[in-house]
């Protein structure tokens, strides 16, 4: 009997930046319907494993593996199985939200009438529709971070990569992200979510990934009054460096 692939699988994970170690044989799997949080201090290496997760950026060594197969021998996988939300949410100024998610769906292969629907509900479920004929490049922080989250899961990917998330969202956004990374993970969407915020971990999380100058440094499943634990776990890994 054959076990079921895990959704995502890195191996020995390597990736220099600026001639600089930034993540270093890092090892990781995800299956559908997790939430995982990867957590570290500034510089610790999450944007550089998400980046090459969605493919944008190539392992120097060791492998990513969605679905069972090869990211860099199948690049159009992380196209189909992914959405990415990076950091700063790249967007075109002189687009508008609609034009968007136009755009990002005919990228996905999405057309007629599937794009109509899947941009109709973007808009509605990230409430976008009252900005729908407004140019990206007069949208606020919070409406970008909301175009980009839509651009991200317009094709239903099976794994949401979200880079900072509640970056720029008010409280009222935060609780909707929120309740809808917990609704994506209902549903058997795998999400992986960078923060260096404990609080968002502990709310959506069901497993924490703490990387530290590019390195694993902790991994395991979360319980749900876990906080103080995971407080006391993270601080006395990013403070290790101090100490160093
Ligand atoms: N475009 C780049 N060019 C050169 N070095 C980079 C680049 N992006 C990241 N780095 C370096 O790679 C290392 C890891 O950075 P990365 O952005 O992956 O960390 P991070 O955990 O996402 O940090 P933050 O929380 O500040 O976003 C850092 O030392 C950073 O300075």
């Amino acid at each position: 009997m054959t076990l079921p692939q895990p959704l995502l699988k890195l191996e020995q994970v390597s990736r220099r930046r600026a001639g600089r170690p930034a993540v270093e044989a890092l090892s990781l799997a995800l299956e559908r319907g997790q939430v995982l949080g990867l957590l570290g201090i500034n510089g610790a290496g999450k944007s550089t494993t998400l980046a090459m997760i969605a493919g944008a950026l190539a392992p120097e060594r060791g492998r990513v593996l969605l679905d069972g197969q090869e990211l860099a021998e199948h690049p159009s996988l992380a196209r189909r199985l992914v959405g990415w939300l990076p950091e700063r949410a790249p967007l075109w100024q002189e687009l508008t939200v609609g034009e968007h998610l136009d755009a990002h769906g005919r990228l996905r292969g999405l057309d007629g009438k599937a794009l109509g629907q899947a941009r109709a509900r973007m808009l509605e479920h990230l409430e976008l529709a009252p900005l729908e004929r407004r140019l990206a490049g007069v949208l606020s922080q919070g409406q970008r971070q909301r175009l980009g989250l839509a651009c991200a899961l317009l094709h239903q990917p099976a794994l949401l990569v979200l880079d900072e998330p509640g970056n720029a969202l008010d409280p009222l956004q935060l609780a909707a992200l929120r309740a809808l990374i917990r609704e994506q993970a209902a549903a058997g969407t795998a999400v992986i979510l960078s923060t260096h915020v404990l609080t968002e971990v502990t709310a959506v999380c069901d497993r924490v990934a703490i990387l530290h100058e590019g390195t694993l440094r902790h991994e395991g499943m979360l319980a749900k009054d876990d906080h103080a634990a995971l407080e006391r776990r993270f601080f006395g890994i990013a403070t290790a460096r101090a100490a160093a």
